[in-house]
């Protein structure tokens, strides 16, 4: 198999070596795409790497039919609609650790730059004039320095600007008094820190509650002549009321990389000499550009050829000891799941799933999705992946639990997932034995010994002399090979289910066939 990767935006040439080097991906690099060139080119691609100029929209990703991972070579996600991306199953990651120096630099640069006036001085000279007494700044050291978002980025910030013998208050919802003592910084509210700093830097994500974090209101509650710094994201200020607040001096000057909208050529705030700017360059370096390159192509390359990445923003990423623990577990969760959704035909109301035994001390929640994958493959086939399962079965309207218990009879592991419709539950129960791999243990309250793989017949049927024997007389005639059988039941002469491993698939004819006999309540072919 061929994957086909478009790389939409302009990334490091050594950074996408990883990429380069697989036999098995053909690379378009086509940097200068219109949206519309996009969408009608998107339908052939399995891979869009892009940075943060293109808009990877609903309509886009709607129309990548073949689309399984969108990289985003940098932090921020805000130019893909990751509702989209979750629901149509595509993986979406990014690079959030390659370029946090390079923004917290950029960061300090333009600090330093605003309170020293250097590019308004820097035109000036330029411009053949000597202006000394123009171009007074401000120290930092001994001001207050206020973060908002005490992130990645954040906190890089926070150490350089205690290097410049600042203090530092930090304001994020997860940030506490005991780190910022750890920290050597204070711990406020964002009101404390609005109103407490004499220099303010945003380091939020562009989210609805960031969303012009810093509004009218906010600038109201400000020092006077407080100076404003955004290498964040475009957005979080409300640009209206940082240009009423310099135009009426209650700001003193404001560095901006990032605007609300890009390329901020028309901006009106950069009519203003108090504003100075850089083209949302705060990861544009020559390292950080290779690392987010690196990092993504990276997750591409195994995701394509593993289904695993390091980096996902749209599925919880599993640490690799956690996942060394439950991988072997995965086939056996899907192969659960697949083979209970043959149990019912009726809509789904509930999945309960039972984590027992060594199970129950694991992080469960990749094999929940994996289960409920399984449960819902049989009507969505490829539709469902592990990025979207539990959002389908949400949309499906069922309802998913995990349990942990310590009741495994007999078992060291037990998984067991129990499926709640109108007419009631159905269950099927499996295990990982020492050395033999994957094994269906239970259906229902029967106990069984089947590997889960292969073509299955199901058969519920009364428990009478004779009634084994028409079954395999009945599949000989219509050429299917027993490999193995499993028979098991209620009471003596009661209810009973049998489980047939065959070599093929079995064709319906055959399992009408079945179905006549009076001794058989209902058969199912199932495929795992
Ligand atoms: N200018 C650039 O080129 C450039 C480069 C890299 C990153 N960025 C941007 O910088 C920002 C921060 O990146 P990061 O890697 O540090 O992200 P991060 O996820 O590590 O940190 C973001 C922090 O913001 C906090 N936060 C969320 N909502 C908040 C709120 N309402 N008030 C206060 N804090 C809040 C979060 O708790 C988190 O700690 C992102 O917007 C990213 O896109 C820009
Ligand atoms: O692609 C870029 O250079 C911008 C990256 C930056 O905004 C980010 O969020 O990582």
């Amino acid at each position: 198999m061929t994957y086909h990767i478009l790389i939409a935006d302009p990334l490091s040439d050594d950074g996408i070596q990883p990429l380069q080097e697989q036999e098995d991906m053909l690379i378009d690099m086509k940097t200068d795409l219109t949206s519309n060139e996009l969408l009608e080119q998107i339908g052939k691609y399995d891979a869009l790497l892009v940075r943060s100029q293109t808009q990877v929209t609903r309509e886009i990703i709607e129309a990548a039919k073949k689309l399984k991972i969108i990289a985003r070579a940098g932090v921020g996600v805000d130019n893909i609609d990751l509702n989209a991306a979750t629901e149509n199953g595509i993986i979406v990651v990014n690079a959030p650790n390659a370029n946090t120096n390079s923004a917290a630099e950029h960061t300090i640069a333009m600090m330093m730059s605003l309170s020293r006036k250097i590019p308004q001085a820097y035109l000036s000279l330029k411009g053949k004039k000597w202006e000394r007494s123009k171009y007074v700044g401000v120290e930092l050291k001994g001001k207050t320095l206020g973060i908002i978002g005490l992130g990645r980025i954040g906190t890089e910030v926070a150490y350089r600007a205690k290097g410049q013998r600042m203090n530092v208050i930090a304001y994020d919802p997860f940030f506490t008094k005991e780190k910022a003592e750890k920290m050597g910084i204070s711990y406020g509210t964002l009101e404390e820190v609005l109103q407490t700093a004499d220099f303010i830097t945003v380091h939020t994500p562009l989210l609805k509650n960031t969303k012009h974090l810093l509004n009218k209101e906010a600038f109201a509650m400000m020092k006077d002549g407080v100076h404003i710094i955004n290498c964040a994201r475009g957005g979080i200020i409300d640009e209206k009321a940082l240009y009423d607040a310099i135009v009426s001096n209650k700001v003193a000057g404001a560095a901006l990389d990032v605007f609300e909208e890009e390329p901020a050529i028309d901006n009106r705030l950069l009519e203003l000499p108090e504003v100075i700017a850089t083209p949302h360059l705060g990861a544009s370096t020559v390292e950080a550009q290779e690392n987010v390159a690196i990092d993504v192509s990276h997750d591409v390359v195994s995701f394509l050829h593993e289904g695993v990445v390091q980096n996902p923003v749209n599925l919880p990423s599993v640490p690799k000891e956690i996942m060394s623990k439950i991988e072997p577990y995965f086939y056996l969760a899907e192969k659960l799941g697949k083979f209970l959704s043959y149990l019912t035909d009726e809509v789904i109301d509930e999945v309960n799933i039972y984590y027992s035994g060594e199970l129950a001390n694991m992080e469960v929640a990749p094999l929940t999705r994996n289960t409920v994958k399984g449960l819902l493959k049989r009507y969505l086939g490829i539709h469902v992946n592990d990025v979207n399962a539990l959002y389908l079965a949400e949309r499906k309207g069922i309802a998913v639990h995990e349990n942990k218990t310590s009741l495994t009879k007999g078992f060291t592991n037990l998984l067991t997932i129990e499926i709640t419709s109108k007419s009631g539950k159905r269950s099927v129960a499996g295990t990982l034995l020492n050395g033999l791999g994957a094994r269906i243990v239970k259906v229902d309250h029967y106990r069984v010994d089947v590997t889960p793989e292969g073509h299955i017949v199901f058969i519920y049927h009364h428990d009478q002399p004779g009634v084994i024997g028409k079954m395999g007389n009945l599949l000989g005639e219509h050429d299917i090979n027993i490999a193995t059988m499993q028979v098991d039941r209620a009471d003596a002469g009661g209810d009973a289910i049998m489980l047939l491993k065959v070599d093929k698939p079995v064709k319906k004819k055959t399992l009408d066939a079945l179905q006549q006999l009076n001794e058989i309540k209902s058969v199912k072919a199932i495929n795992l």
